[in-house]
């Protein structure tokens, strides 16, 4: 039987540079002579694909917002998290229930104690074994993001709601220092890179 596999998951607000750097994160895994699942939430499955597509572009409520991720979760998990773990591959997901604890907990006022009932319901067992946080000022995430492409209506929301979603993705490394490793994304990317490929050397 294979060894299971490692769950990694990058996470921080928008235009922190997540996308920018899981291609070479997955390179680094396959470099080991690893299986590599890359993979995104919302999203991941066809299911979890078309969810993503109403989740960006239709306004709703805050708790239909937070159940409709976390079903797209419910089946990202069923059809490839889990089985990718269990057949011993790394899974790399672009965002997973942190994202959920700082964008509808921290940003739109969700309490923690719902966001808590359903991480119990979805994912009783399981926590990423390394969450990577982008880290940067809001200004700075915005000036990248105005400058590539048309926002969806995440990327649009004003900057209150970006500044309680970093505290409360920062407030969550504090509190799990174990898996959290926090990068300083106003550096360049040569630099980011290394202190990714140290990172993920030193993951047994
Ligand atoms: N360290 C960096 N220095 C300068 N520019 C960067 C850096 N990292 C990323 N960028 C640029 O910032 C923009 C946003 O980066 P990226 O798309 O990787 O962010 P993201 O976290 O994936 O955003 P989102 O969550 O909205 O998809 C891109 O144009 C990217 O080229
Ligand atoms: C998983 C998850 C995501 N979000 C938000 C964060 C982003 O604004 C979008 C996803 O788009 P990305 O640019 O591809 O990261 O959705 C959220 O609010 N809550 C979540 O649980």
């Amino acid at each position: 039987m294979s060894k299971r596999g490692k769950f990694i998951t990058f996470e921080g607000i928008d235009g922190a540079g997540k996308s920018t750097h899981i291609q070479f994160v997955g390179e680094l895994v396959k470099a080991r002579g690893l299986e590599l699942v890359s993979s995104r939430e919302p999203g991941g499955t066809p299911l979890g694909e078309k969810l993503r597509e109403l989740w960006l572009h239709e306004a709703m409520h805050v708790e239909t917002e937070t159940l409709l991720v976390f079903a797209s979760r419910r089946e990202h998990l069923a059809q490839v998290i889990e089985p990718g773990l269990a057949r011993g591959a790394w899974v790399i997901s672009d965002r997973f229930t942190d994202a959920s604890f700082a964008y509808q907990g921290g940003g739109r006022g969700l309490s923690r104690e719902k966001l808590e009932v359903l991480a119990h319901w979805v994912h009783p067992n399981l926590e990423p074994d390394l969450t990577i946080l982008f880290d940067l000022p809001l200004e700075v995430a915005r000036a990248r993001l105005d400058a590539t492409r048309d926002l969806d209506r995440f990327e649009r929301e004003q900057a209150d709601f970006f500044m309680a979603t970093r505290a409360e993705y920062l407030r969550r490394a504090a509190e799990a220092p174990h898996r959290f490793r926090v990068i300083d994304s106003t550096r360049s990317i040569a630099d980011i890179q290394a202190e990714l490929a140290h990172i993920i050397g030193a993951l047994a």
